[in-house]
């Protein structure tokens, strides 16, 4: 089988031990049982099934039928879903959250201090200085609107150099764990320091790297908890913020990227550790991903969303771009930015794809890049 043509190695499929999965027949969504993976090799996956879904029976597997294994990611996001929620209604000690968020209380700003700033008023743009006086004055949350192209992670890594001359600890989060390693890939060029929470095997291969060297030298009780207390910048993905660290630890800031992405209740999660906060995202690229089971289905609702509705003057806009030049942009503008999005110079705006002419000569005349550049 590893020797045919078809064999894709199960490490391709990213199942990592102890992840929750959901077994179903082959051809039938209708699933069987839960549990989670024992462990994986390139050609084997051992699964631990201990609730069955039919009350009372007991699932029967048989070596005839082929089954397959889904990853549950539904199951930790709903019990984040409902533990977030619920304590953020009833623990006192996040009433401070709630009046922002479910109050939607307007967050507060002291006055806008050049000092910390200096340094990137040559490396950044006017938008993204603003961004950091912003979050420099901040008294509870900033919304950073950060356009395609708009240099939403240069900011962010920018952002986190800067609170930490502050001297305040930073947690730093996104959905995904390549967007949470994107950010750090920007960090270990200004050579700043972090410890990344999560699966090394769901990590950037450089990142992978630096945490495996530094996991490895926690040989005693004593070093594993001075590694994971004294960070001053923690990062991991949204439904990764329950690790043993958070009931030890509270942050300055956490700045929570793609939050335009994430569900409400999700996004709390990582919040109820910092005293400020920081949304980045952008609603009018993608809406939050969310599994959804029918078609009665509510539209789901990102925080980011929600407090950009509720209280417009805490957001600021990143709309100078880097990655379009002036024709696209013109057509992002027109559906969906309203004219907002500009060039941030004159050399994207006229920025263009050379195509080697070596491809255009093994074209045949059928061939889609033939037709794209036919004049009409
Ligand atoms: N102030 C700046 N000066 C010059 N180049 C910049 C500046 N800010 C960002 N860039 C460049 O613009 C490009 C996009 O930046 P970045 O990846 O930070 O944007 P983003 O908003 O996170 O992108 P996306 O919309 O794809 O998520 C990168 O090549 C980055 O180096």
């Amino acid at each position: 089988m590893e020797n045919s043509p078809s064999f894709i190695p199960l490490a391709s499929y990213g199942y990592v031990d102890g992840e929750p999965i959901i077994v179903t027949r082959h051809n039938s969504f209708h699933p069987l049982a839960i549990g989670f993976v024992l462990h994986t090799t390139k050609s084997s996956i051992t699964v631990y099934c201990d609730k069955p879904l039919q009350k009372g029976q007991q699932t029967v597997f048989d070596e005839k039928t082929l089954y397959n294994i889904e990853k549950d990611s539904y199951s930790s996001g709903m019990s984040s879903i409902r533990g977030n929620l619920f304590e953020m209604f009833v623990d006192p000690t996040y009433s401070r959250l709630k009046q922002l968020i479910v109050d939607t209380k307007p967050p507060g700003y002291y006055p806008y201090q050049p000092e910390y700033i200096e340094k990137y008023q040559k490396e950044l743009n006017s938008d993204q200085v603003h961004a950091l006086l912003k979050v420099n004055a901040s008294q509870d949350y900033t919304l950073l609107l950060g356009m395609p192209g708009t240099g939403k992670t240069t900011t962010i890594a920018c952002m986190i150099e800067m609170l930490l001359k502050r001297g305040k600890s930073i947690l730093v989060v996104a959905y995904t764990h390549s967007a949470v390693d994107n950010i750090l890939l920007k960090l270990v060029d200004k050579e700043i320091e972090f410890v990344r929470l999560g699966s090394v095997k769901k990590m950037h291969p450089r990142i992978r790297d630096i945490v495996e060297s530094e996991r490895e030298a926690l040989d005693n009780l004593e070093k594993i908890s001075i590694y994971y207390d004294s960070a001053r910048v923690v990062a991991t993905t949204a439904l990764g913020a329950n690790h043993p660290i958070f009931t030890r630890r509270r942050f300055d800031y956490c700045i929570v990227d793609e939050s335009s992405q994430i569900v409400l209740p999700i996004c709390i999660g990582p919040l109820k550790f910092s005293d400020k906060f920081v949304l980045v995202g952008d609603h009018y690229q993608l809406p939050p991903l969310f599994a959804q089971s029918d078609e009665n289905h509510v539209e789901p609702v990102s925080l980011f969303k929600h407090l950009c509705e509720a209280n417009p003057q805490a957001i600021t806009y990143l709309s100078l771009q880097y990655r379009m030049n002036q024709d696209i942009m013109l057509l992002t503008n027109h559906l969906v930015y309203e004219y907002r999005l500009l060039c941030a110079n004159e050399s994207v705006a006229k920025k263009q794809l050379e195509i080697p002419n070596v491809h255009l000569q093994e074209c045949d005349s059928q061939c889609w890049i033939n037709q794209v550049l036919k004049e009409k």
